[in-house]
């Protein structure tokens, strides 16, 4: 198994933060469906964006992958078929593109596989399975296993569908229904999570001349009869990435974040004020004559999910403040079950956090034991947020499954060492 040791130290400098994840998958996906040519410029090539690309070239794109000088990437993309008879589609670990690729498959493919790895296959696929059933499609597959077999096309029509499981279905039904002549409608029958993810599918369409009307996040009228247009799109740094880095200066390192829209539509974004939460708390118990009373911080994150393992870093190393995390329960059903893994190896070196059925409390302290062998649980997010732990423990942690980065950040661990983290047992190529 991948293993490093992290010594304790103060990160120091500036990074630029890698571009945006979901915009990428959204632009890629959204130009391979125009008519025409365009290209996606600032892409970092790490696994779950590959697997989109490749996912979009067995349903009939032509991406012609260029490197910059550095070290990012554009695609050129052109549409070369309307329509495959089979595709075979490897998501490895990709929520996204298994949740945004079906349905767009079954509008290009006439039968297509769906495989992929580790805990991907056991992530929730009922919403499409129920409308499966509903419109009589078939498919084959074993419960919380892949591969998944479907063939049949989507119907245009009304479509009542669950928003508290991943708002990756609502965005898969968007692109794919406004592929159809006639309008389709989209209604959530409870509540809508993640919605900041649903803004940047529709605005993303819009982009690409594709029309959707939101009724306050519980109807989507999707418009039919229109066609992407092809666009040229160069993607912005990444929120959900970037507050690593930002939660690191928060907590005493000294680093500079480049590259991150002040305007931007990403959900993630959040992170920000959540900081600002804490500098205010810290600000008013230093002005006070009780000085270091207790302070409680609540955090509701059924619309900013990824954060959660950053936040429980940030929340951890904020002495005298205890910080709840509220209405999580959705981070269970993630790359791991990101409630137990945080909390877990979190508590392991040294901090104190108790793990309820939704949510997290964490107690907030000065520095962090460590001198502990934490593990990722090969979740990319879990590993970044423990490296940022790194920083403030006194002994060194040894991480397990450290690879686990080149999901969304292969260049996570060059980042960090480019910083100043001190790092042992380095091979990224393995
Ligand atoms: O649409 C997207 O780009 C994403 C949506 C979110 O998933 P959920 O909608 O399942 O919360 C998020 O966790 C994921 O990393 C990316
Ligand atoms: C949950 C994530 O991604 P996905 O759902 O695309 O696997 C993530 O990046 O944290």
């Amino acid at each position: 198994m991948d293993k490093i040791t992290i010594l304790p130290t103060r990160l120091n400098g500036s990074v630029v933060v890698p571009p945006s994840k979901s915009l990428s998958h959204r632009a890629i996906i959204c130009a391979c469906l125009a008519d025409g040519e365009s290209i996606i410029d600032n892409l970092i090539l790490s696994e779950d964006i590959l697997m989109t690309i490749e996912a979009m070239r067995q349903l009939g794109a032509n991406i012609e992958i260029v490197e910059n000088d550095n070290k990012t990437y554009k695609v050129n993309i052109k549409k070369e078929k309307n329509k495959v008879s089979k595709a075979v589609i490897d998501c490895k670990e990709s929520g996204s593109t298994l949740r945004f690729i079906i349905p767009i498959a079954m509008m290009l493919s006439d039968e297509s596989t769906f495989i992929g790895t580790r805990r991907l296959g056991e992530r929730p696929l009922d919403v499409y399975y129920k409308i499966f059933q509903e419109q009589n499609i078939e498919y084959t597959t074993t419960k919380g296993v892949l591969p998944l077999i479907v063939k049949g096309k989507l119907k245009a029509g009304q479509y009542n569908i669950s928003g508290s499981v991943s708002s990756q279905f609502v965005s898969g039904l968007l692109f794919a229904l406004s592929l159809q002549e006639e309008d389709s409608i989209i209604n959530i029958v409870d509540n809508t999570e993640s919605i900041g993810y649903i803004d940047l599918t529709i605005d993303m369409m819009k982009k690409y001349g594709m029309k959707i009307e939101n009724e306050g996040y519980k109807r989507f009228i999707v418009k039919g009869g229109l066609k992407y247009t092809p666009l040229d799109y160069r993607v912005e740094s990444d929120y959900s990435q970037g507050a690593f880095f930002l939660v690191g200066k928060s907590i005493g390192n000294s680093i500079e974040c480049m590259g991150l829209y002040e305007n931007s539509l990403q959900g993630d974004k959040e992170i920000l004020s959540i900081i600002e939460r804490y500098d205010s708390v810290d600000k008013k118990s230093k002005e006070s004559k009780e000085g270091s009373l207790e302070k409680e911080i609540v955090i509701d994150v059924s619309q900013i999910p990824d954060l959660v393992p950053i936040m429980t870093v940030l929340g951890a190393l904020k002495p005298n403040v205890t910080t709840k995390i509220i209405n999580g329960q959705r981070l269970r059903i993630k790359e791991s079950d990101r409630l137990k893994a945080i909390s877990t190896e979190m508590n392991k070196i040294g901090a104190t956090v108790k793990e309820l059925e939704d949510g997290l409390v964490i107690k907030g302290k000065e520095t962090l034991k460590g001198g502990a062998i934490v593990s990722s649980w090969n979740d990319h997010r879990i590993a970044m947020a423990l490296a940022i732990a790194a920083t403030k423990c006194i002994y060194p942690i040894e991480l397990e499954e450290y690879a686990s980065v080149k999901k969304s950040y292969p260049g996570f661990w060059e980042d960090y060492v480019k910083l100043g983290g001190k790092i042992c047992g380095l091979h990224m190529g393995e």
